[in-house]
């Protein structure tokens, strides 16, 4: 039973800026910022993104840099994502199975520059590494195969295990690679590294920059209809979630963010587990066009865009706003 008006007047918690913090249901903060960064050969590099305005490519001394940046900021951890060298891409992707690749580089780098203080995500998929800018591995019709590339993102898994990941976030949307990455990480010892799956990845438009950021944007024909989601279903994603779950993932994605919040809130009220969120490159971008048409306060969008996140029942965001977003929230 509830009171109806003027009994019920719901502006009246609303009315006084001390009001509103007391009712406020739920808080962001920088702890729940996971903020990707791209990794790029050379020494002092700084590579600035044309289709990503204010992000750049890092040589590994500067995404340590940017490590120590994170940790100062409260921000907990960092998503990797390779600019792979032309002449290192083949049709296999063998580049991401290197020790010594750009991924792996890194991720070591951050371990020297602030030990233990930040968590590392590593991506798992080959389109960073192929000719072709597949996420996998293709038959002579370009059809991307599944068992065989999963096979080889184990390989991936287990390369940047060794090199120090604290999270390995399988992006190919292969059928049952989180079981056979979960087994070969329990079986070499890795029993506290932990799997966020891409689990409902999406077929979107909405990933233009990412792939200039990587440098696979060029080389790509076709589409990736066949592995990730069409953006028309919500109960597949269920299914994909229950299958990564039970196939031994710590946590899932939805990528990507905001039109796909919807796919947030049922995969978090029907399975109660942690779930993430990816605000993609053409989010960003999105955004920083909208601010330079000065059709938009920057601050202000990006808050509001990371707080409907977690309102949505989201653990943390994945965005390239998080260095901004942390200052912003720590005043
Ligand atoms: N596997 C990671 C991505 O595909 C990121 C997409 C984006 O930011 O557009
Ligand atoms: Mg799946």
């Amino acid at each position: 039973m509830t009171a109806s008006y003027p009994a019920l007047r719901l502006r009246r918690t609303r009315a006084h800026a001390w009001s509103r913090a007391l009712h406020r249901e739920i808080a962001v903060s920088p702890a729940d910022l996971i903020w990707p960064l791209f990794v790029t050969d050379g020494d002092g590099v700084e590579e600035p993104i044309g289709s990503l305005p204010g992000v750049s490519r890092w040589c590994v001394k500067g995404i340590a840099e940017r490590a120590k940046e994170a940790v100062a900021l409260g921000i907990p951890c960092l998503a990797l994502f390779p600019n792979t060298q032309p002449g290192r891409r083949d049709p296999l992707g063998k580049e991401a199975l290197n020790p010594d690749n750009l991924m792996c580089r890194a991720v070591r780098a951050i371990r020297d520059a602030v030990g233990g203080d930040i968590g590392v995500l590593t991506d798992v998929a080959l389109d960073p590494y192929t000719s072709h800018g597949q996420d996998g591995l293709i038959d002579e019709a370009g059809y991307v195969l599944n068992d065989a590339t999963a096979e080889v993102l184990v390989g991936q898994s287990l390369n940047q295990a060794a090199a120090g990941a604290d999270i390995i976030a399988p992006s190919d949307m292969m059928d049952g690679r989180v079981g056979l990455i979960r087994a070969a990480l329990e079986q070499a010892g890795h029993h506290n590294l932990q799997i966020m799956s891409y689990a409902a990845k999406y077929a979107s438009a909405f990933y233009g920059p990412f792939r200039d950021a990587v440098g696979s944007s060029g080389l790509l024909k076709g589409d990736k209809k066949t592995y990730q989601m069409d953006p028309a279903n919500a109960e597949e994603a269920l299914r994909e979630v229950a299958l990564d779950l039970a196939e031994g993932a710590d946590s899932v994605m939805v990528k990507p963010g905001l039109p796909y919040l919807d796919i947030a809130v049922r995969v978090k009220q029907r399975f109660e587990v942690p779930v993430f969120a990816y605000q993609v490159s053409g989010e960003y971008a999105m955004i920083e066009a909208a601010v330079a048409a000065g059709a938009a306060d920057r601050d202000a969008m990006v808050l509001e865009t990371l707080t409907a996140f977690k309102r949505a029942g989201c653990s943390g965001v994945l965005t390239y706003h998080a260095p901004l977003a942390a200052r912003l929230m720590n005043g």
